[in-house]
């Protein structure tokens, strides 16, 4: 079977582990195995490439995507989708890996309703993904962040400063929730735990008296204006407040260990997929296992609240 494979939505290490593995697999399987560049942009436009097991040599270690990536809001319209199919018939593609976030998998699923037979592969740094422990790139991303938010305690230890940190994640906190329990933050902001600004100043307040020599408040993007409530915390609580977002850096990188296992386990599942004559469906890893549930099961469905936000409480 012709099988495509394309990466869409914000790059995530481990991206390229998924593509070695579904290109090598997928040939020893028997498959001619296509790459399709800038997500869903190469779709429309026919840009694809036939890969083969020497391409795939030393991307494992390799942040981003080789594939390139790139957001279409047309892709929306389906006259774009129609485009996208006809290209693929063109050259007699019949699967579609698409390894991307939960925006990847709603394009995904109208390609799949139009007769392709499509498997997608959560990747994105944001673990917003319904079905899955954990999305790829996400535990590279939580690295990054945490090797940050050391650095920023050393500086913030020895100026008695406390740290703001924003974070990336979009509409889910799990970056800033994991970071906080790595990171040992003191106070969280994130989507499902909002923190009132007067309860966070009235906190560190507190802290300030009892002569804490930091604290570190991680906070999810788009939660607030993080300079300007910085300023506020100092002006209120007389904690010299700084803050830092640590942006498109978490993005980048080598994906950990962790990434790569789980990007090969992903990648070749999804030929194992395709050979057991199953598509429409998105793999997702629970329990340490591997698992798959229908791309339109996955899109409505939120997960659930993180039983982690407890121990922040409890430990800080
Ligand atoms: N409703 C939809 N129908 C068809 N295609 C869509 C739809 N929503 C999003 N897409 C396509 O998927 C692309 C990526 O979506 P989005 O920007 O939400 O990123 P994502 O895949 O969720 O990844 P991340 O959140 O990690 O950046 C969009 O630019 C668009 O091309
Ligand atoms: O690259 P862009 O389009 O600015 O996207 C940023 C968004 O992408 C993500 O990094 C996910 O890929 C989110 O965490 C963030 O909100
Ligand atoms: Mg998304």
């Amino acid at each position: 079977m012709k099988i495509a494979i394309l990466t869409s939505g914000g790059d995530a290490p481990g991206m390229n582990v998924a593509i070695r593995a579904a290109v090598r697999y997928g040939i020893k399987k028997g498959h001619e195995i296509y790459g399709v560049y800038s997500g869903y942009v190469g779709l429309i436009k026919g840009d694809f490439v036939k890969l083969d097991h020497k391409r795939m040599s030393g991307i494992i270690s390799m942040g981003g995507t080789f594939l390139k990536t790139a957001r279409l809001e047309e892709f929306k319209d389906a006259k774009f989708q129609e485009k996208a199919v006809e290209n693929l018939k063109k050259k007699g593609i019949e699967g579609l890996i698409v390894i991307g976030g939960d925006g990847s998998y709603r394009g995904a699923l109208a390609l799949h309703n139009l007769g392709v037979k499509v498997v997608t592969i959560p990747g994105t740094i944001d673990n917003d993904i319904y079905g899955t422990d954990y999305t790829l790139g996400f535990h590279t991303a939580l690295d990054t962040i945490v090797s940050a938010m050391d650095k920023l305690r050393d500086t913030s230890v020895s100026h008695q400063r406390c740290s703001i940190i924003e974070v990336m994640g979009r509409n889910c906190g799990d970056l800033a929730l994991y970071a906080a329990i790595s990171g040992g933050a003191e106070i969280l902001v994130t989507p499902e735990h909002k923190l009132s600004k007067e309860d966070i100043i009235a906190s560190l307040t507190q802290y300030k008296k009892e002569d804490r020599t930091h604290a570190i408040v991680v906070v999810t993007e788009h939660q607030m204006d993080v300079f300007e409530f910085a300023k506020e915390i100092t002006e209120k609580s007389k904690f010299t407040s700084v803050a830092t977002i640590l942006g498109y850096v978490q993005r980048g990188g080598s994906p950990s260990a962790q990434d790569r296992i789980l990007g090969t386990r992903m990648g070749a599942y999804a030929i194992d997929l395709f050979d057991q004559k199953i598509s429409g469906v998105a793999i997702g890893i629970e329990n340490d296992r591997l698992v798959y549930l229908p791309i339109g099961v996955v899109i409505n469905n939120k997960r659930p609240v993180n039983p982690l936000y407890k121990l922040v409480t409890e430990v800080s």
